[in-house]
């Protein structure tokens, strides 16, 4: 699981020699822009994604909506490499994350993802599931790590929870938790799978405003895959509908609202009302 927690930052360490406190990778995050370019995918004889066509603007917060089994986190998974497509292209701050990298390419794009079960450590306390990254990876010496840890754990609501066990925690401070974890990075991009999973609506609406704040504290690009609505409509600039591999819909929440596009109107309905339209 480490592995796909650690993306996008291979094999930094952190060396004595370093005069900073931290390998001169660690930067500050800068937001990065994705555009995906007719993208498909098959599974055996299973089309999942169709000519998938997007633009993400860098510091934008996107969600991608759809009913379940569409190729909503098999999108996301492209978005991060840990799938391949069968054609079309990704391109983030205009490089195509497919292509060989050339020996002077510029600095690959952070990223980081913040999975529905919040995947942390439960023998560990909150600080250490935070600091485990830089820690592990050698990036900053121990000082810096726990100015790190204070930081991002302020960022998301839960300062001087250091040293609580996670074991000890809810559902939603744990998700608090698994998203200072994925900051402790400084990812240029952040990309949930279905944050509010197992959460009820007021702590959804928590964790809403923790990933809106986020937005005032940090340049950063946010893409967040989900079924709840009212999450995504709540705290996103812009929002694509997937439909049977294809995006049918994208706009501001607003906008999608007011779509005339029938498999939009059923989906908001049926989501938000628990029953079926006719
Ligand atoms: N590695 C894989 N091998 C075979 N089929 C896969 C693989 N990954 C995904 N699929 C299939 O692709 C389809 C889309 O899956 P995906 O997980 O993207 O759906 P989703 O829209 O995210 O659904 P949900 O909202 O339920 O999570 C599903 O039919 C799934 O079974």
């Amino acid at each position: 699981m480490w592995d796909k927690l650690v993306h996008g930052f291979p094999g930094s360490v952190f060396e004595e020699e370093h005069r900073g406190e931290c390998v001169p990778e660690y930067s500050e995050p800068r937001g990065v822009d994705i555009r995906v370019e007719n993208l498909n995918k098959s599974f055996g004889d299973l089309h999942v994604l169709k000519d998938i066509c997007l633009d993400i603007k860098a510091g934008e917060t996107f969600s991608i909506i759809g009913p379940s089994g569409t190729g909503k986190s098999v999108l996301l998974k492209h978005i991060v490499k840990l799938v391949k497509p069968d054609s079309g292209r990704i391109f983030i701050d205009g490089h195509d994350i497919f292509a060989e990298k050339p020996k002077d390419a510029a600095r690959e794009y952070r990223y980081s993802m913040v999975f529905q079960t919040s995947a942390l450590f439960n023998s560990l306390t909150v600080g250490e599931n935070v600091g485990l990254w830089l820690r592990e990876k050698r990036i900053c010496n121990e000082g810096r790590i726990r100015r790190v840890i204070r930081e991002k754990l302020r960022l998301v609501g839960l300062e001087g929870k250091e040293d609580m066990m996670t074991s000890e925690l809810s559902g939603g401070m744990k998700k608090r938790v698994a998203i200072a974890r994925s900051l402790a990075m400084n990812p240029d991009l952040i990309l949930y799978d279905e944050p509010t999973a197992e959460l009820d609506p007021v702590t959804s609406d928590e964790l809403a405003r923790v990933v809106m704040n986020l937005k005032e504290d940090i340049s950063l690009t946010s893409v967040i895959v989900s079924h709840d609505l009212n999450f995504a409509f709540h705290l996103s600039d812009r929002v694509a509908m997937i439909h049977d591999g294809r995006i049918i819909e994208v706009g501001t929440p607003a906008e999608l609202k007011a779509s005339e596009n029938p498999n939009v109107k059923k989906f908001i309905y049926t989501t938000t009302k628990g029953i079926t339209g006719s």
